[in-house]
C-alpha cells in the first residue's frame, strides 16, 4: 500500500471535511494510505471536531509547504493573496498542490498552471467549481470531438439555497443566508456568494480550462461596442452585462415569479460567437418550467455544456458543503497519486492535454 502524506492549509468547513473522510476510513482510500501529517490554521486555540488531530496543528503555513514529511499540499484556506503565496511556495518547493480556491484560480490560474509546469508538479482544482461534481475533469478530458459553444449553469450553492428557501417556504433572505452559513455552504465572506462574485470566479475557472483568455473578465470588462474580435488564436471572454448577484431581490420579486409559474435563479453563462468572442453573463434569470435548470433546487448545482456534435450535456450534483467538497479534493489527490505512484503517465497526459498547446 502506498503511503501519501498530506499537508493541509486550512481546517475549516472543507479541511475538516477532508479529515472526517480520512478518519472514517482509517486513512485508506483505494490502494493508498492517506495520512495528514501537518495542518495549518489561523487560530490554534479554536475548538475543532474530534477527528482533527490537534497535535498536528500549526499556525505556520510555510512550514507545512516546505516539510519533508508532506507529499501533497492541500490549500483550503480561501482568500487570494496569502493563498497565492501558499500555492507558489509549495509549487516552487516541488510539491503538488490541490486547491478548492476559485477566487485564487480565477485571478492567478494561468500563472499558477505555468508555474506548476515549470516545476514539473501537478496543480489540481476540481473542488473549486461545482463542489462534488467532476466538471473540470469532464472539460479537461472529454469533449475533444466537440467544439464547445456554450456553458450555462447554476454554480453557486448558497444563492440557489437562499432562492429555493424563499420560493418554496417564503423564508426571509437573512434567515436563508444564515442557514446556508450554518450548513457550511457560504464563503467566509458571504458577500462573494450573494453578489455573484463566486459564480463569476467559477465561470472564469471553467473558461480557463477550455483555453479561453479570461483577462478581460478579471478586469470586469464589458464587451466593447466595436473591436472586440479576437485578434489572436485564443477566444476572448467579455461580460455582456454587469455581473449581478441575488442580494437586491425582494420577497415580492420571488413571489411574482412564483405566481407566473417561474423561479428566480442565479445563472452563469458563456456563449461562443463566430468571431472568437465569448459573451459572459452572471445574474438573475426567471426560469420557466421547461428550462433544464428549473428543477435545480437547494444546494444542488448544474452545468449545461453545449457541444456542436453532442448537443447539451448537463452535469448536476451537490455544489457546496463539507463532504461533497472533500470528495472532490480527495479525488484530486488520488488522481495525482495514480500518476505519481502507479507510474500511469497516460493519466497525466489526459489531464494536461488542453492546457498544453503542444498536446492539441
Ligand atoms: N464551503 C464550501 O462548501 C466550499 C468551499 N470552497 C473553497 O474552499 C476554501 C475554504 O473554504 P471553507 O472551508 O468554507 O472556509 P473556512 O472559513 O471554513 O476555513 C478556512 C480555514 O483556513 C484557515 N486559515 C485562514 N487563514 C489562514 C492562514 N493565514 N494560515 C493558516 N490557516 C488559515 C482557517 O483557520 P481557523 O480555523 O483557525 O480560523 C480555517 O481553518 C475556500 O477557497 C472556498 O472558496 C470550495 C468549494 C465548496
Ligand atoms: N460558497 C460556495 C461554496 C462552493 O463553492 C457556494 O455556495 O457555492
Amino acid at each position: 500500500m502506498k503511503h501519501v502524506r498530506l499537508g493541509l492549509i486550512g481546517c475549516g468547513v472543507v479541511g475538516s471535511g477532508v479529515l472526517r473522510v480520512l478518519s472514517d476510513r482509517g486513512g485508506i482510500v483505494g490502494d493508498m494510505l492517506l495520512e495528514p501529517t501537518r495542518i495549518a490554521v489561523k487560530h490554534l486555540s479554536r475548538p475543532r471536531p474530534s477527528y482533527v488531530p490537534r497535535e498536528k496543528l500549526t499556525d505556520d503555513w510555510r512550514s507545512v509547504c516546505l516539510a519533508d514529511d508532506v507529499d501533497v499540499v492541500i490549500e483550503v484556506m480561501g482568500g487570494v493573496d496569502v493563498a497565492h503565496e501558499v500555492v507558489c511556495t509549495a509549487l516552487r518547493a516541488g510539491k503538488p498542490v490541490v486547491t478548492a480556491n476559485k477566487a485564487l484560480m480565477a485571478a492567478y490560474g494561468p500563472e499558477l498552471r505555468a508555474m506548476a509546469r515549470q516545476h514539473g508538479v501537478s496543480l489540481r482544482y476540481e473542488a473549486s467549481v461545482l463542489g462534488g461534481v467532476p466538471v473540470i475533469h469532464a472539460l479537461e478530458t472529454y469533449f475533444r470531438v466537440n467544439r464547445i459553444t456554450g456553458l450555462r449553469g447554476i454554480v453557486n450553492g448558497t444563492s440557489n439555497y437562499i432562492l429555493t428557501r424563499m420560493t418554496q417556504e417564503g423564508a426571509s433572505f437573512a434567515d436563508a443566508l444564515a442557514e446556508a452559513q450554518a450548513l457550511g455552504y457560504a464563503e467566509p465572506d458571504p458577500t462573494s456568494d450573494v453578489e455573484g462574485h463566486d459564480a463569476f470566479f467559477k465561470l472564469q475557472v471553467l473558461l480557463q480550462v477550455l483555453g479561453v483568455d479570461t483577462e478581460p473578465l478579471r478586469r470586469g470588462a464589458l464587451l466593447p461596442t466595436s473591436g472586440a474580435n479576437s485578434a489572436g488564436t485564443r477566444p476572448v471572454a467579455y461580460l455582456a452585462a454587469p455581473r449581478e448577484g441575488i442580494a437586491h431581490l425582494t420577497p415580492d420579486d420571488v413571489e411574482r415569479a412564483r405566481l407566473r409559474g417561474e423561479k428566480l435563479k442565479h445563472v452563469a453563462s458563456a456563449r461562443w460567437r463566430e468571431d472568437g468572442v465569448i459573451e459572459v453573463r452572471v445574474g438573475v434569470e426567471s426560469l420557466a418550467p421547461t428550462d433544464p435548470l428549473f428543477g435545480i433546487d437547494g444546494v444542488e448545482n448544474a452545468l449545461a455544456i453545449t457541444g456542436d456534435v453532442v448537443g447539451t450535456v448537463t452535469l448536476t450534483g451537490p455544489g457546496a458543503g463539507a463532504l461533497p467538497t472533500a470528495s472532490a479534493v480527495l479525488e484530486d489527490v488520488m488522481q495525482w497519486a495514480a500518476v505519481a505512484y502507479a507510474g500511469n503517465d497516460a493519466v497525466e497526459d489526459e489531464l494536461g492535454w488542453r492546457l498544453n498547446p503542444s498536446r492539441r
